[in-house]
């Protein structure tokens, strides 16, 4: 496996109460068009699944009163969006006051359009009929999908966290009483582990827009007179016209009915362990997310990097001769910040193609793709001394090339490598399909968390660098903003912070044939502990090809 993807989008919105007026516009089709936001919203989502688009509406005037439309491929190419015909064709179909949507990239199940969302189970029963979108990866899927299969006649029809899901749903709401859904979710939050945003629509016309306990996704919502909406970014309800938009605490969910909408708890309070690594790499730049903004942490970690290179003096930081070029788009927010406190230019050494998506959630031909979407400038780069600067090295995929790229084709002097992020070391179980030790760049390398100088050179010359530096384990929670123990960083740190992860750490130390497995069973893990500056120096050499196989939920 050499593609490596991010989280999934969900989007939802309600014209709850169209008495009360909004100054979010939604058409001259009045209320019951106001699923016309959500290809829009999806579209300030893309950044976290390229793979498929979808959308369920809820119109009771409507046989159908919950119809569900999905594709796969981008938003505009699910959605029909260069066809204006097929596009209206799409939306007239589909309109209701209360609408859901999703943009999805695998971390469980194929990329085929069956395992799109959103997911809806069609019911006679109004309150039975649902359909939900969902973020995020339980890391105890297996587990789950043992019980449902050892139930009497139950079967499931698509291997996917998702449909375990949806078959707890649905074997909760069960029977002739109507349950109420905070009920129904809290007795699931005691069975998931891991993370879990669901946006959920019955035909009943109630929706639940629901953050898991440790809100490692984030989750947002605005509320405009009698419109309502939610999405995973803030930027999707910015761009919308909402000006107070808030992240729903962990734990807690919304439900809109309609007339009305309420935040309430719904599972036991748990530690909080928001995703860091959103803020280094997945979110979009201009979301605000539980508070603390990307833009402004990505720009933090850019000031720690010029703080610690400083420190290194190992670069020449002459501005005549040293440049520093961020890898686009995601590297250029740390880059700017990191160039600006040196004194020197950032400057666009490496042309993006526009066209080229987030190689990170590319299902296929990953290595290839990077190769296309970069085009090094020669008249910036030759002869230069050139700072590069990447959010994150997770398998080296994007690295491998580009550092062979910037000196053959643009003819650099010296290539070092500033990544605005500590060593990645452990897989995810928790949405970042990147589940295995053996697919990593860094334990390749790394016996322990804080690498030796040798391992360091390694790290320097697989990638043909000059010379290679991390930022330490303790500036990230520094630069997002939030105190350590309300972030995630156990593929920083492997300490995960639920049991199945634990878990699944443990399996995948075995699968990869890592002698940690064996410490992990006494109280000192052996990849623990705060890593210092990691640097190291290095001669070019040939870069090794990506590694990696197997992941317990396929994506294929
Ligand atoms: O070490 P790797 O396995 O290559 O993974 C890390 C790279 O992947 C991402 O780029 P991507 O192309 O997905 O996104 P971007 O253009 O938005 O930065 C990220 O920004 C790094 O460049
Ligand atoms: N990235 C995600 O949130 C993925 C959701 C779900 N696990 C899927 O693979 O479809
Ligand atoms: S393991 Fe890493 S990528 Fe996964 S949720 Fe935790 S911090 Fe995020």
């Amino acid at each position: 496996m050499d593609e490596l993807r991010h989280e999934c989008g969900v989007a939802a919105v309600y014209c709850f109460n169209p008495a009360i007026e909004s100054s979010v516009r939604y058409g001259p089709g009045g209320p019951d068009q106001i699923h016309k936001l959500i290809p829009r919203m999806l579209l300030d989502l893309q950044n976290r699944g390229q793979l498929s688009a979808g959308m369920s509406s809820y119109n009771p005037a409507r046989d159908q009163i919950i119809e569900t439309y999905k594709e796969i491929g981008t938003v505009a190419e699910a959605f029909r969006m260069s066809h204006q015909k097929k596009y209206e064709a799409i939306l007239n179909e589909h309109a209701g006051r209360a609408a859901i949507g999703h943009v999805r990239y695998a971390t469980c199940g194929p990329a085929t359009r069956s395992y799109a969302q959103p997911f809806e189970r069609r019911h006679g029963c109004k309150w039975k009929w649902f359909a939900f979108s969902y973020n995020g990866n339980l890391a105890n899927y297996e587990e789950l999908k043992a019980e449902i299969e050892s139930r009497h006649d139950h079967h499931l029809a698509r291997d996917t966290d998702t449909e375990a899901i949806m078959h707890f749903l649905a074997h909760a709401i069960r029977g002739d009483n109507r349950r109420d859904l905070v009920d129904v979710f809290r007795e699931l939050s005691k069975k998931f582990d891991g993370a879990y945003n669901i946006a959920y629509l019955d035909a009943m016309g109630e929706m639940i827009v629901l953050r898991d306990p440790l809100g490692m996704r984030p989750l947002c919502y605005a509320v405009d007179g009698g419109v309502f909406a939610a999405a995973s970014e803030s930027v999707a309800l910015q761009n919308l016209g909402f000006q107070n938009i808030k992240s729903l605490p962990p734990g807690h969910l919304i439900r809109v009915r309609p007339g009305s909408w309420e935040v309430l708890p719904f599972a036991s309070p748990a530690p909080t362990a928001h995703c860091f690594f959103e803020w280094i790499y997945f979110a979009n730049v201009a979301s605000t997310l539980d508070d603390q903004s990307v833009y402004l942490s990505r720009n933090r970690l850019g000031r720690e990097l010029a703080d610690q290179e400083r420190k290194l003096d190992l670069v020449d930081l002459d501005p005549e001769n040293t440049i520093v070029v961020p890898v686009p788009d995601t590297g250029k927010a740390a880059a700017d910040a990191m160039a600006f406190a040196l004194g020197l230019q950032s400057v666009e050494g490496l042309i993006r193609n526009r066209y080229v998506g987030r190689t990170f959630i590319e299902s296929a031909n990953r290595a290839d793709k990077v190769k296309t979407k970069f085009t090094p400038l020669r008249e910036v780069l030759a002869g230069k001394t050139v700072i590069l600067v990447e959010d994150s090295i997770v398998r080296s995929t994007t690295l491998a090339s580009l550092v062979r790229h910037v000196k053959e084709q643009g003819r650099a002097a010296e290539v070092h490598v500033r990544v605005a992020c500590p060593p990645i070391v452990a897989p995810c179980f928790y949405g970042i399909n990147m589940s295995t030790v053996q697919e990593l760049f860094a334990p390749k390398h790394m016996r322990g968390a804080v690498p030796t100088l040798a391992e360091q050179t390694a790290m320097a010359r697989a990638l043909g660098a000059d010379s290679l530096a991390y930022l330490p384990l303790d500036a990230v929670a520094r630069c997002i903003g939030l105190p350590e123990t309300q972030l995630c960083r156990a593929c920083l740190t492997a300490h995960y912070p639920t049991p199945g992860g634990e878990k699944r750490y443990n399996l995948a130390l075995v699968e990869a044939g890592d002698a940690r497995v064996a410490h992990r069973g006494c109280s000192t893990p052996a990849v623990v502990g705060t890593q210092p500056a990691v640097v190291a120096t290095a001669t070019p050499a040939d870069v090794p090809a990506a590694a990696g196989t197997g992941r317990p939920c396929r994506v294929s």
